[in-house]
Formats: structure tokens, C-alpha cells, sequence
């Protein structure tokens, strides 16, 4: 029990140099849930040798701008109908700028942890951004094997770079014109699935906040080895509670979206990154664009580190709702009217309900609750 409680305080990078045989129990899933984790390795071979498998969907964005302008924009819409998620490729960030932002991102995580824990962000506090692991006391008293840096990376004026890491030294500089390259292209991306509804092509951004106010948050998840990622998991299963999430990682694989009842694992292409639908976008498409439920495996030898950009509505301005022009007597409005910030908090209640389903012995204290929120919130 000592170790156990000793744990709960410590980082998962900690935990992993220790090098301990068996993890402790906070991270062991549920027995329900052990049916079909594992080495996110060895599930990427089994991916890749069964080629007639599932696949998530791969768009080469270079289309939009050829003779291929149609057929590119029905691959996306195509994608998020059927997948609620894809793999694009030429995308528009730079190569270059790709391969600074995941050097600072891994600059960061080398830092020894203690260097690291002056930025921990402090919930109680109202910190939001910053280092953090997921010390959840939520309902199940369940962790995630992943420490991360949350912090808001777009519009610029809205972006507090005091928080962001100062070492490496061009941490700020690098990310922040990933920050400006990347926001393009989620413009191009809603546009795209705004024509894909029938809709104006400024639409959906616009609905969103717009320029002004659509946010960019980006979560940089660090993924230690882990000595029996049969039982725990990175990230467990969520939908994201954004519009779009664009994903990159170091290549090593971990990601798995559930489509047709069955867990597919995201294999790793060079030069892409992956884009979610969220709860957002499937509230305003009324549905017709899939939020994806999605979860991390980790594996035994190496580390993980992905890079999720949460392109999110501002909290309390926006209400979310499906678009009137998508709502008729034959396909009526699938989801209620609510502020970002309350299906947040209706995704939180309706989660701690599932959770007290599955575990009768549970009890949701208003603490565990407030974790929990901050949890989803991130998400
Ligand atoms: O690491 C990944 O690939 C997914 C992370 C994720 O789902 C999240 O941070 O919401
Ligand atoms: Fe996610």
C-alpha cells in the first residue's frame, strides 16, 4: 500500500526510470476494459500484416489544389462521415517546421523532472496550463500512464507565452509559428467540411468563433515505456470535446479508433498528421460528421510523445447546436442547444454516471468530480 501512495504523488516518467515489474494498481484498467489492450507495437504489426483490414482513411491535401479539387473534398467529407477521422498528408505545415516543433516538444520532456515541475500546472489554483500527470482522483481513482504540457498556442494575443517552457530556448519561437502554419490549415479543413454539408464555406469556422476566437490548445502527451501496457493504458477512451484535433507524434504508434465495433490501430505515416472530428463538429453537422472515440496504448521500449492540437469555441459565447440549415422534419436536431462549456460539464456528469454504472462500490465525491472535469476538459 506504501508504494501505491507513494506513486499516486509521482510523475509516470518517475515511475517508469524506476524500472519497476509490475505497475502500480491506480494504472490497471478495469477488467472489462483488459479484453483488448496491449503493446501498441505488436498491434501495429498485426495492423500492417493483415492488409485487408481497416484502415484509417489517408488524404492527400495536395488534391485541393489540382484537377483533383472534388474528389480530394469528397475523400474528406467521405472521412469524417464514415471514420471521424484521417490521415492528411501535404497538409501545408512545413516540413521544417514539423520537425522543430517535435525537437522542442522532446526538448522539453529530456529536461530531468524536477526542471520540468516548474511549470506544473495547479487545478485547485485555477492553472490550467502547464505540466501535469493525470492525478486523477477521479471516480474510479483510474490514472493514465502519460505525463503532459497543456497550453494554449493560438490567436497569438490570447496566448500566454509566460507559461509556455523556456527551454529548449527557441521552444516559444518554434511553436508559435506552428501555431500560425497549423491554423491554416484547420481553416482549410472547415472549409472543406463546410462545403461537404452544403454549406458556405466560412461557415463552420465562423460558427466556431472564427478567426477572433476558434482556440488552439495543444496538448503535448509524453508516453513513458511501460512494463505491462497489457493492463494500463495511455490515454483512456474519449471522444474530444473540440471541433477538430490534429494529431503528430515521434512515430511511434499508440493510437486506436474504434470504428465498426472493433479497435483499429493508426499506423505511422511519414510527413502526416491525423485529424479528429470532436463533439463539437458532430453537434453542429447534426451528426453527420463522427466525433471518434479514440484511446492511447503504450508499449514496452519506447517512449511516445504525440502533439494534439485542440481546435476549441470559445467556453461561454458560442453555443454549440446542430446548424438549422441541417435540420428538417425528416432528420430532426440529434443534440440540445449548450455552451462548449456546458457539454463539457454534461459530458462530465453523464461519464460519472457510466462510471458509478460499471463500479457500484464508487463514490463520486465533489473532489473526484472537479478532477474529472479537468480531465474532459482537456480531452
Ligand atoms: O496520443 C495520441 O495519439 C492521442 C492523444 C489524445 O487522444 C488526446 O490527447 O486527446
Ligand atoms: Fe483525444
Amino acid at each position: 500500500m506504501a508504494a501505491i501512495t507513494e506513486a499516486a504523488g509521482m510523475r509516470v516518467e518517475s515511475l517508469a526510470q524506476i524500472g519497476l515489474a509490475s505497475i502500480p494498481t491506480e494504472y490497471v484498467r478495469p477488467e472489462w476494459e483488459r479484453t483488448d489492450i496491449g503493446d501498441a507495437l505488436e498491434a501495429e504489426r498485426k495492423s500492417r500484416a493483415d492488409a485487408d483490414g481497416p484502415q484509417i482513411p489517408v488524404v492527400d491535401l495536395a488534391g485541393l489544389d489540382s484537377r483533383d479539387a472534388v474528389a480530394t473534398a469528397e475523400a474528406v467529407r467521405r472521412a469524417a462521415e464514415d471514420w471521424g477521422v484521417m490521415h492528411i498528408v501535404n497538409h501545408g505545415v512545413a516540413a521544417e517546421v514539423v520537425e522543430a516543433v517535435r525537437r522542442v516538444g522532446k526538448g522539453f520532456f529530456d529536461l530531468p523532472v524536477e526542471r520540468k515541475e516548474r511549470y506544473a500546472n495547479d487545478w485547485s489554483a485555477g492553472r490550467i496550463a502547464g505540466y501535469g500527470s493525470k492525478l486523477a482522483e477521479n471516480a474510479s481513482g483510474q490514472r493514465e500512464w502519460e505525463d503532459y504540457f497543456f497550453h494554449l498556442v493560438y490567436p497569438p494575443e490570447k496566448a500566454d507565452q509566460s507559461v509556455w517552457p523556456a527551454e529548449p530556448a527557441d521552444y516559444v519561437e518554434v511553436t508559435k509559428e506552428f501555431a500560425k502554419q497549423l491554423r491554416a490549415v484547420v481553416s482549410k479543413m472547415l472549409a472543406v467540411l463546410s462545403q461537404g454539408l452544403g454549406l458556405k464555406e466560412d461557415r463552420l469556422e465562423a460558427e466556431l468563433g472564427g478567426e477572433a476566437d476558434l482556440l488552439l490548445q495543444m496538448k503535448i502527451n509524453y508516453y513513458p515505456v511501460c512494463p505491462q501496457p497489457n493492463l494500463a493504458l495511455g490515454v483512456e477512451a474519449h471522444t474530444d470535446v473540440s471541433s477538430l484535433t490534429f494529431i503528430l507524434h515521434n512515430m511511434v504508434p499508440g493510437l486506436q479508433v474504434y470504428h465498426d465495433g472493433r479497435w483499429v490501430t493508426a499506423q505511422c505515416h511519414p510527413g502526416s498528421m491525423i485529424v479528429h472530428v470532436g463533439d463539437a463538429l458532430e453537434i453542429l453537422s447534426n451528426g453527420a460528421y463522427k466525433s471518434v472515440l479514440h484511446r492511447g496504448l503504450v508499449n514496452r521500449e519506447k517512449v511516445r510523445i504525440s502533439w494534439a492540437v485542440f481546435c476549441e469555441p470559445p467556453r461561454d459565447t458560442v453555443v454549440l447546436r446542430p446548424l438549422p440549415d441541417l435540420v428538417s422534419d425528416g432528420n430532426p436536431a440529434k443534440f440540445p442547444a449548450r455552451t462548449f462549456a456546458q457539454h463539457i460539464e454534461h459530458k462530465l456528469f453523464k461519464k460519472s454516471q457510466d462510471q458509478k454504472k460499471k463500479n457500484d462500490n464508487t463514490t463520486i465525491t465533489p473532489a473526484s468530480a472537479a478532477a474529472a472535469a479537468a480531465v474532459v476538459a482537456i480531452n
